[in-house]
């Protein structure tokens, strides 16, 4: 399966980490760095200026979509984004299925001020240290390729190094796991389908009836129409996570204000 595929090439990654990373010295590099920017916390402010936080990604390609913006210039995206106001921003690492990098991660860091997801497929724990030496305020967990034990001991180091971290289900036993390792405060339902891309917004709506009180959910995939956050919105999330839409618009920033609307202080999100 596809996903296979890309944790067998994590393994792979991880492998190469173990070889040129010191973790004594990340550990002494990473306490020497500022504090993260608060990525959850951002998003709970989101919803007093808009109807749900907004997490803009940075995202070239796609295994279901090919190629999805050639003309990709990563830091010019990330600071129009943050012009138009997303709480957030998501930077897409992975090289080989996303044609991402960590040097678009690095770059977003110094051209922006806003709390920056590590978006990749987190399968060993150096890879978390790597997500806070390229200056991430935040990575993600996905529940689908990770056992408890996993989610629990990564989640855990994360939040030791400074991280928030986004937890990712697609379904009802994964939302069931995460819940009974009891770490996640900010939970993300997958739209899309990992196995088969197939997307479904009803999977927000089914899913975050389930999540306890306190939560901060996010919908992720497939959002591109004001209808669709109106959807999500009364499902109950508080965020969302969107990227080809944005990504296949000229002017990235007209193209937030055209799904979520202006920003308008409301004071009224709790
Ligand atoms: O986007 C894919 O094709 C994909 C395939 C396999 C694993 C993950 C994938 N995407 C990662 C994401 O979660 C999305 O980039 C993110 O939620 C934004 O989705 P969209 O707005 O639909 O680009």
């Amino acid at each position: 399966m596809f996903l296979d595929r890309i944790v067998a090439t994590k393994k792979e990654e991880a492998e190469a980490l173990k070889a040129s990373m010191n973790l004594g010295a990340a550990e002494r590099e990473i306490a020497s760095l500022p504090a993260c920017l608060g990525f959850e916390a951002a998003l709970r402010e989101g919803r007093r200026q808009r109807l749900v936080g907004l997490i803009a990604e940075v995202k070239k390609a796609s295994p279901s979509k090919g190629l999805i913006r050639p003309d990709f210039h990563p830091v010019q995206l990330a600071k129009a984004y943050e012009a138009a106001g997303t709480d957030c921003i998501s930077v897409l690492t992975d090289v080989q299925y996303f044609q991402g990098s960590n040097d678009y991660l690095r770059g977003v860091r110094e051209g922006v001020n806003v709390p920056l997801l590590r978006k990749d497929f987190t399968i060993d724990e150096r890879q978390i240290y790597e997500a806070r030496l390229i200056g991430a305020d935040a990575i993600l967990l996905i529940a689908a390729i990770l056992d408890k034990r996993q989610l629990d001991a990564y989640h855990r180091l994360a939040r030791d190094i400074g991280l928030d971290v986004l937890v990712e289900v697609h379904n009802r036993p994964e939302l069931e796991t995460v819940l009974e390792v009891g770490l996640a405060t900010l939970i993300g339902v997958n739209n899309r389908n990992l196995h088969t891309f197939e997307t479904d917004l009803s999977v927000t709506q089914q899913l975050i009836a389930l999540m306890p009180q306190g939560v901060t959910a996010v919908s992720e995939s497939a959002i591109a129409s004001p209808e669709d956050i109106a959807f999500v919105g009364k499902a109950g999330a508080q965020a969302v996570l969107v990227g080809e839409h944005f990504m296949r618009q000229p002017d990235v920033g007209a193209a937030i204000e055209g799904l979520l609307g202006p920003i308008v202080k409301t004071g009224a999100a709790g």
